[in-house]
């Protein structure tokens, strides 16, 4: 049976007394991009530190491709590539001397540099600036430059923590599709803060607040854990805001204009459907209805907060 990419195993780290990261398991088995969401202070650069063995966790293993971090961590290394919030760039350094130099690093075959180094510099479109000294390129070059060295000894699992932090809008898109193209081919971590991020880029999505696990599944699981509590109608000859408060279910009535209302309701699953009968039945002349979605913002603080309350 084929290994994991990668396998975390009952992974815990403390720095001091205070535990920030705490039992966490899981294990990805398929390429694509896998968002590590999670607020400043969650666990997310400790976790990924582990994964990439730059830290020694407390307890708990890390498996990346059956290959033990811990027992093995040269072997285990050559399959995980990794971009921290800051890029180890050298800044004195053209992009490829820079780039020669890290496949050193990752103990690659004298032979392949030269080509692995073009290869990676044409996939991150970079190969026009080869010469250029790094410290002269713009933050969204320089985040290439970054991703290039991550990749450079062609790992199956890359960690990119913050990819797109601090760079301009242009810059971001930019970034955001040079990690889609890459993630065509392998499995990609990626660590932010910014629910938009995981929005546009990740297939799953891992919660993690105060150490833990909070969340795991697809987007769109994500998005509807909560289920919404508002919808919006329009009644072109609505009734009052009181006769609306006293239909079974809904528990707060705004009025928005002189034809729209916004309903809060309680966990009753039917309520469209009913609201729609009572709308006919009473002649309200409903032209629209529609439930409002939460956004991602709101999931994610309604998210942290149920966590919170079991912890404590
Ligand atoms: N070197 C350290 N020594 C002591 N405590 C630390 C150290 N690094 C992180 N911590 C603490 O561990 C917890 C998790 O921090 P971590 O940096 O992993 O979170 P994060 O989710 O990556 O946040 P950010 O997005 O701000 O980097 C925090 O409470 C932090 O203060």
């Amino acid at each position: 049976m084929k290994e994991p990419i990668i396998k975390v195993s009952n992974l815990s780290h403390r720095y001091n007394v205070q535990w920030a990261v705490k039992d966490i398991s899981f294990e990805f088995n398929t390429k694509g991009i896998y968002g590590l969401l999670g607020a400043n202070g969650a666990g997310k650069s400790t976790l990924m530190n582990i994964m990439c063995g730059v830290l020694n966790q407390t307890h708990g293993e890390i498996h990346i491709n059956g290959i033990s971090l811990r027992d093995n961590p040269v072997e285990a290394k050559k399959h995980i590539g990794f971009l921290p919030q800051q890029p180890p760039l050298q800044p004195e350094l053209t992009i490829e001397e820079y780039l020669t130099y890290c496949a050193h690093l990752r103990l690659m075959p004298e032979a392949s540099i030269k080509t692995a180094v073009q290869e990676v510099m044409e996939k991150c479109k970079i190969s026009h600036f080869a010469k250029r000294i790094i410290k002269n390129l713009s933050g969204g070059y320089q985040q290439r430059v970054g991703i290039a060295q991550a990749i450079i000894h062609r790992p199956d699992f890359i960690v990119l923590d913050e990819p797109t932090n601090g760079l301009d809008p242009n810059q971001i898109l930019e970034v955001r599709s040079l990690i889609k193209e890459i993630a065509e081919e392998r499995t990609v971590l990626l660590s932010t803060h910014i629910l938009q991020e995981v929005q546009a880029l990740c297939d799953d999505i891992w919660m993690i607040n105060e150490g833990h696990i909070i969340f795991s599944g697809s987007l769109d699981e994500f998005d509807n854990y909560i289920m919404p509590s508002m919808f919006n109608v329009t009644l072109l000859a609505g009734p009052s805001t009181e006769e609306l408060a006293a239909i079974p279910g809904i528990v707060g009535v705004e009025t928005v204009g002189n034809t729209k209302y916004r309903l809060q309701f309680d966990n009753n699953r039917d309520i469209i459907e009913n609201f729609v009968k009572i709308s006919v039945a009473r002649d309200w002349r409903l032209v629209e209805i529609s439930l409002e979605k939460n956004s991602l913002n709101t999931v994610f603080a309604e998210l942290s907060r149920k966590k919170t309350k079991q912890l404590n």
